[in-house]
């Protein structure tokens, strides 16, 4: 069992000639915290890993581990398991051997290494595949050799760049869960770089949503999923009805389409638009809701029906997502939106 260990960014920036791939950047990771870095391509997470791993120095601020200062350590002096998409592994070697190699390369005798190989690969359940060459392993099997031989070394802490990003659907969501699991029972602090959105809702204690170079956002998988602050993270985790607004009153927000009051929650400071998740919307019978519109079209999804509603002085469809089964009029049908009591969020910027 690992001794969990925190990290800390403080003020860590960094410049590519011209290019600021990380404006002045601070991170707090609890020990045994599995942290995601979210964000499209270029959006600087790779940077911050790099720079965490020591691969890369950053211009400005230091990366802390424990109370260690190791911002001048380079990578193997650092204590790190790391796994990459393609995760690196020797074909010509068998899996016990691959899982090993960090041992031998740190001077460990042959039985012990392979004594410490087996129980990793017992904890990946692999145990019984120790003999077999790489290339006989399924991708899944593969990707747990990886994380067997991240992890061989006990390192304080996992560092994890598109782990899945290899395997299909639902492999990847298995591995999803696997990977989840073991890392809370060792308790080892980890960072996972990731752009699937899914993957970091479903693994993470706490997502740092990224965009050119900046954290917009952190807090825990519900916490930016129900409470959006800005335009871009409402929409990058999962898709979003903006409305604009009005107006503040006493009862709630005040539409600017048709001037009804709305509850919804609302942030001192925040200005913009008052965002509604699709799930949180439902349909009814005209007039008896808070806007009335015409429901366009609705497309079955297996485990719901997504509805395009069409509103006077509105050129976007609001998208409603219904659970299959629920009756729906044809298309063409008048139809109101029935807004939530909770589940509206007001944001910082337009
Ligand atoms: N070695 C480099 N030289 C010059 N520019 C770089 C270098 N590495 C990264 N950049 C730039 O820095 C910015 C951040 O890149 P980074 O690789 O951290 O993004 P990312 O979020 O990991 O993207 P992706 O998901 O595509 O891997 C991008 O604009 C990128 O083009």
């Amino acid at each position: 069992m690992t001794q969990s260990i925190s990290l800390r960014l403080r003020g860590v920036s960094k410049f590519y000639g011209q290019v600021q791939a990380l404006k002045p950047l601070d991170l707090e990771v609890a020990p045994g915290e599995l942290l995601s870095l979210l964000g499209p391509s270029g959006c600087g997470k790779t940077t911050t890993l790099r720079i965490i791993a020591g691969f890369e120095t950053p211009d400005r601020g230091d990366v802390l581990l424990g109370d260690r200062d190791v911002t001048d350590l380079p990578p193997n002096q650092r204590d790190l398991g790391m796994m990459f998409q393609n995760y690196g592994l020797f074909p010509h070697m068998s899996v016990v051997d691959n899982v090993a190699f960090g041992l031998r390369m740190r001077g460990m005798g042959r039985d012990a290494r392979r004594r410490r190989a087996l129980e990793m690969l017992d904890t990946v359940r692999l145990v019984d595949f120790a003999d077999r060459m790489i290339g006989q392993m399924s991708g899944g099997q593969q990707q747990r050799v990886a994380l067997a031989r991240a992890l061989v070394t006990d390192p304080k802490l996992l560092l994890l760049d598109e782990p899945l990003g290899a395997l299909d659907k639902n492999l990847r969501e298995q591995m999803q869960f696997e990977l989840r699991e073991t890392q809370k029972r060792l308790g080892i602090t980890t960072i996972l770089v990731t752009h699937d959105q899914e993957e970091a809702l479903t693994m993470s204690d706490r997502i740092a949503v990224m965009r050119g170079g900046e954290v917009m956002q952190i807090g825990s998988p519900t916490e930016i999923y129900a409470r959006p602050r800005s335009r871009f993270v409402s929409e990058f985790l999962g898709s979003s009805n903006l409305f604009e607004v009005a107006g503040r009153t006493a009862g709630g927000i005040r539409l600017a389409l048709n001037g009804a009051v709305v509850p919804a929650l609302a942030p001192t400071g925040a200005t913009g638009p008052v965002a509604v998740r699709p799930e949180r919307l439902a349909l009814g019978p005209a007039g008896t809701g808070t806007l009335d519109g015409t429901l366009a079209d609705a497309v079955f999804r297996g485990s719901y029906v997504t509805c395009e509603v069409m509103l006077p002085g509105r050129e976007t469809p609001v998208i409603v997502q219904a659970a299959a089964g629920t009756a729906l009029p044809p298309p063409g049908s008048s139809v109101a939106l029935i807004w939530p009591e909770d589940g509206a969020v007001v944001l910082e910027d337009a």
